[in-house]
């Protein structure tokens, strides 16, 4: 028997506020892989739009403009980071005008092609592994990943998970806005929120976020002894 570990690619899907991101870079950190948030990518692609005068409204500007900006992501899962045109982009990624365009955005083909170009080349070049989490990881970016998960949680404990992070905000008027941007992104025509027919469902409704750390974990170290 080998003592070197396996390389391992998981890919990590599901609506807004399942908790992909904080058990992603959990998971990656854990297991020594690299972690690669794929929704920042797709803020940051929308924030240079905002930036540059380009109409979210109108899919063919979007689609001229789309191969303008340079995305770097840092994948470290300690300290991710994002850069667009060499600029630090992780706080206004999280504007809510980001947020609310980013659907949009993100549904035109070409900035879908760019973007998963990009995703492939970094899980690629990540040479113990990685976690990628998003919403077509598992059915389009990543196809042959080692582990699919998708992760779902009722809108209730996803909007009351995210009022806890905005201070005043309303437990309706959140619920309404993920219900709102989940419907449009598994709506789109290219790429659209979906789980992989091999992808494991774990519904987080009633675990607590390090049960689910735990059993994902389980669930990747499962894969690597089966290599
Ligand atoms: N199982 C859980 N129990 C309670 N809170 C959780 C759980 N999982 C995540 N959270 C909390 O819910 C919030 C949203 O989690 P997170 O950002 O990881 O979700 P997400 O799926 O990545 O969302 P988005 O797709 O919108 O970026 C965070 O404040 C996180 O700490
Ligand atoms: N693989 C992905 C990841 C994200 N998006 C789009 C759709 C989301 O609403 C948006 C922001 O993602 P979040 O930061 O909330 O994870 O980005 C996508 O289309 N495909």
């Amino acid at each position: 028997m080998s003592d070197t570990v396996e390389s391992v690619i998981v890919a990590i899907d599901g609506p807004s506020g399942t908790g992909k991101s904080s058990t992603s870079k959990a998971v990656a950190s854990a297991l020594g892989l690299s972690y690669l948030d794929t929704g920042a990518q797709y803020r940051a692609i929308t924030w240079w739009m905002i930036t540059n005068g380009i109409d979210v409204a109108d899919p063919d500007a979007i689609a001229s403009a789309s191969g303008k900006p340079v995305i770097e992501s840092g994948t470290d899962p300690s300290a991710p980071t994002i850069t667009v045109d060499g600029l630090d982009a992780s706080g206004p990624i999280r504007a809510q005008d980001v947020t609310s365009k980013v659907s949009a955005v993100s549904a035109v083909p070409e900035v879908r092609t760019r973007i998963t170009e990009l995703q492939r080349s970094i899980a690629k070049a990540a040479e113990k592994g990685i976690v990628v989490e998003g919403r077509d990881i598992g059915t389009t970016v990543l196809p042959d990943a080692d582990l699919k998960i998708f992760l779902t949680a009722s809108p209730e404990a996803r909007a009351a998970r995210r009022s806890g992070e905005i201070k005043g905000s309303d437990l309706t008027t959140t619920r309404e806005a993920l219900i709102k941007r989940d419907a449009a992104d598994s709506s789109r025509k290219t790429s659209p929120l979906a789980k992989a027919d091999d992808a494991v469902e774990v519904d987080t409704t009633d675990l607590t976020l390090p049960q689910v750390i735990e059993c994902v974990v389980t669930l990747v170290e499962e894969k690597r002894a089966a290599k």
